[in-house]
C-alpha cells in the first residue's frame, strides 16, 4: 500500500456503498492502491453534523478525510487528489495521463458525463411519465454515443480511456463514467432497455465488461439486483411509477 499523504491517524472516505460518486472515488483510492475506512453516511431522515461540518458547501458524500482533520469534497476532486498526493514508490498507477492535452481532455469529459451524461441516465428511472422517460432515454443515448466518440479518440486503441498506447490501467474518465455502470445495468434490467450495445456503442460496451472485471471495479460495484432494489426504493419515496 502507497504511504498515506499525511502522518496520524488513517484516511477515512465518508460514503454510501450504493452512490456512484463514492464508487468513483473508491475506485479512485484502489487504483493508487490507498488503504483507508469506508464510513457509512446515512443521508435520510437527516444528514449527519461530521457530514455537514466535511462539506459545509454542499452537505453531499463522498468526502475524503484525512489524517489531523482536512476533507477533500467532490469525486472528481477527490479522485484527482489521490493522483496527486499518493504517487510515488509503492503506488498504483498514475490516474491522470502525463501530457497536458489529454489531462484537459479527462476533466473535460468528466465534467461532462456529470452534467449531461448522469442527470439523463438517473431521469429515466425516477420520470414522472412515460414521456419524460422517453425524453430522457434519448438524452442517455445521445450522450453514450458522444462518450463512443470521446472513447474512440482517447483509447488510442487501449483497453481504458486512459489510453497510452497499450497501458492497461483505467485512469479518470475511466472511474469518472465506470462509477454509473451498476446503475446503468440497473435501468437496463428496470425498464427493459439495452443502453449499451454492439450496434450503437460497441467501443464501450466491451470497455465495460473489461472495467467491471478489474479489480478497483470488482471492489466497489454492487450486484445489478441490489441497485434494481435501492432504484425501487427511491422510485418509491419520490411517488413515481416504474415502468415494468
Ligand atoms: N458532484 C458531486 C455529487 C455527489 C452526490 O450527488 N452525492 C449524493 C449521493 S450519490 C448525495 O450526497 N446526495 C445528497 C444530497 O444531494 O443532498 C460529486 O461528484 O461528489
Amino acid at each position: 500500500m502507497a504511504a498515506a499523504a499525511e502522518e496520524g491517524e488513517g484516511v477515512r472516505l465518508l460514503g454510501g456503498r450504493m452512490s456512484p460518486f463514492t464508487m468513483r472515488a473508491r475506485m479512485a483510492l484502489a487504483l493508487r492502491g490507498v488503504e483507508y475506512e469506508l464510513v457509512e453516511e446515512a443521508l435520510h431522515p437527516r444528514k449527519s453534523g461530521r457530514l455537514l461540518a466535511a462539506n459545509p458547501a454542499y452537505g453531499r458524500i463522498p468526502v475524503l478525510l484525512l489524517p489531523g482533520g482536512r476533507a477533500v469534497c467532490e469525486s472528481a476532486v477527490i479522485a484527482q487528489y489521490v493522483d496527486d498526493a499518493w504517487g510515488g514508490a509503492g503506488a498504483g498507477a498514475a490516474i491522470l495521463p502525463v501530457d497536458p492535452y489529454e489531462r484537459a481532455m479527462h476533466r473535460f469529459w468528466t465534467a461532462y458525463i456529470d452534467d449531461k451524461f448522469w442527470p439523463a441516465l438517473d431521469a429515466i428511472s425516477l420520470a414522472p411519465t412515460p414521456e419524460a422517460r422517453a425524453t430522457a432515454t434519448a438524452s442517455t443515448r445521445a450522450a453514450l454515443k458522444l462518450l463512443e466518440e470521446a472513447f474512440a479518440a482517447r483509447s488510442n486503441g487501449g483497453a481504458f480511456f486512459s489510453g497510452g498506447g497499450g497501458a492497461a490501467s483505467p485512469g479518470l474518465l475511466d472511474v469518472a463514467l465506470g462509477c454509473f455502470l451498476p446503475a446503468l445495468w440497473a435501468c437496463e434490467s428496470l425498464n427493459g432497455l439495452r443502453l449499451l450495445d454492439d450496434d450503437a456503442t460497441p467501443l464501450l460496451r466491451a470497455w465495460s465488461a473489461r472495467l467491471a472485471a478489474t479489480p478497483a471495479a470488482m471492489a466497489v460495484m454492487p450486484e445489478t439486483e441490489e441497485v434494481v432494489a435501492f432504484t425501487r426504493f427511491l422510485q418509491t419515496k419520490f411517488g413515481v411509477a416504474g415502468s415494468k
